[in-house]
């Protein structure tokens, strides 16, 4: 038993109307599909077999030609012109079995065509037949229905493109990813939607296949840029395969991206913040001096490194609670990172009460003209700092190193010269700037102290 037979047997349940104004062969039919295990319906007018098929959809009608009024060309002709009735395959059967009727009745969508008088054998094989093939070709059908569903549904955009990069048909999500009505984007070209350099790089590619398919290779999933209608740029995963569909195409999936870019770069912004004062980290600070270093480098630029630390800040917490503490700190980093105005400068936290500042291309003089402003901004704040020993208010120290970087240093030793200058300040009296220069102008003070 072949494929074709099994779907039928499950058919057996096929419901036949049968169209004869002759009641004997209604009669005859009728017992003959009933024995086959078919549904039967009988109509004895066009009228009437109209009326039933619209009711109950059968899966085959056999009609009878030659009958009073209606006959059954014109009953074919108008179950074909109807929405509901059009797609069930008609039987004729007629003791007219010249060419022209023959023709006739196939020219008006018939199936098949049995010539009166009936054999009954011949009859029942040529019924199962067009149910065979009507139950196959409802497969094909309800498959591709599928097809659609999915495609119509699916989340990734779908693009079907041609080699010459035009756009042959896409499905709803990528019309709404990328802004677009259906069938807009049909007819387009996808240089339409991408930059000029990577668009090319898809058409070479297409071009290459188109050339030699048989050497074709996936172009695999890349990241790509695309224009939304409204101007914007979308950010998607496109994932290229090439087809040989009686000429060469390409299907592309478009994923969404864009929701995890964000999140990517909201971690990557929150990897390089401080939590508490929202400036930049000591991590990201490293690197920014790293680059900031090499360049330098190359420009024989001056590279300043101011480092901060705010005076008696442990008595501030003892005396007015951490909580107060953790606000005062947030204040004095708005205060720093507003003289960070150029991009080559960035203000950080480097840790508890410490921060640091790097102006890039900034000599000696103005790093502590820079540094002075900062102090004078900490302290016109006025935080009180009730037990401070040398202000009402809170107050900085800093320290200031500047360097013409060469190969023989290292950003370590411009963090050195800023920290012995600090501490300068610190053992000086606080609210202080010093730099190296006057740093090292008291550097016999600093060995004494470090002796002490
Ligand atoms: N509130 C708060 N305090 C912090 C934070 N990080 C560090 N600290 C405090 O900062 C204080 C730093 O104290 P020290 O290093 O002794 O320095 P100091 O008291 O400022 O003294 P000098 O630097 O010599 O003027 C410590 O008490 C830390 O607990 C923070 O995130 N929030």
């Amino acid at each position: 038993m072949n494929s074709g037979s099994l779907s039928f047997a499950t058919r057996r349940d096929a419901a036949i109307l049968i169209v004869d104004d002759a009641p004997d062969n209604l009669g005859t039919l009728r017992k003959l599909m009933v024995e086959q295990g078919y549904q039967t319906f009988v109509a004895n007018s066009g009228e009437r077999a109209l009326k039933i098929a619209r009711r109950v959809h059968p899966d085959l009608i056999l009609l009878d030609i030659m009958m009073p009024g209606m006959d059954g060309y014109e009953t074919c002709r108008q179950l074909k012109s109807h929405a509901s009735t059009q797609r069930i395959p008609v039987i004729f059967m007629s003791a007219r079995t010249g060419t022209d009727d023959v023709v006739a009745g196939f020219d008006l969508g018939a199936v098949d065509y049995i010539g009166k008088p009936l054999r009954l054998p011949e009859v029942c094989a040529r019924v199962r037949t067009q149910l065979q093939i009507r139950s196959r070709s409802e497969t094909h059908e309800e498959q591709a229905e599928r097809l659609r569903t999915i495609v119509n549904n699916m989340a990734e955009g779908l693009l079907i493109i041609e080699a010459d990069g035009r756009i042959q048909f896409t499905n709803p999500a990528c019309d709404k990813y990328l802004g677009y009505q259906h069938d807009q984007l049909a007819g387009r070209n996808i240089a339409d939607l991408l930059n000029p350099l990577v668009a090319q790089e898809y058409l070479d590619y297409f071009g290459r296949y188109a050339a030699a398919p048989q050497s074709a290779h996936n172009h695999g999933t890349r990241e790509v840029i695309i224009r939304h209608r409204n101007g914007s740029s979308v950010c998607m995963d496109l994932t290229l395969t090439p087809m040989y569909l009686r000429q060469p195409l390409f299907i592309g999936l478009l994923h969404d991206i864009t929701h995890h870019k964000q999140s990517e770069d909201a971690l990557q912004r929150a990897a390089m913040v401080d939590p508490l004062t929202k400036i930049a980290n000591r991590r990201h600070f490293d690197t920014f001096l790293e680059k900031e270093w090499q360049r330098a480098m190359r420009s024989g630029q001056p590279l300043s490194l101011v480092v901060l630390d705010v005076d008696h800040f442990k008595l501030y917490n003892d005396t007015l609670g951490h909580p107060a503490g953790d606000v005062c700190l947030q204040q004095v980093a708005q205060a720093i990172a507003s003289h960070a105005h150029r991009p080559t400068d960035l203000a950080a936290r480097y840790g508890g009460e410490e921060f640091v500042l790097l102006f890039a291309e900034t000599d000696a003089g103005k790093a502590v003209h820079l540094a002075e402003a900062i102090r004078g901004h900490i302290e016109a704040l006025q935080i009180p700092h009730p037990r401070s020993t040398t202000s009402a208010w809170l107050t900085v120290s800093i320290g200031v190193a500047t360097i013409h970087p060469h190969q023989l240093d290292n950003t370590e030793s411009l963090f050195v010269a800023a920290d012995r200058a600090l501490y300068v300040a610190k053992e000086g009296g606080r609210n202080q700037v010093q730099s190296t220069r006057t740093a090292s102008a008291s550097l016999d003070t600093v060995k004494a102290l470090v002796m002490r």
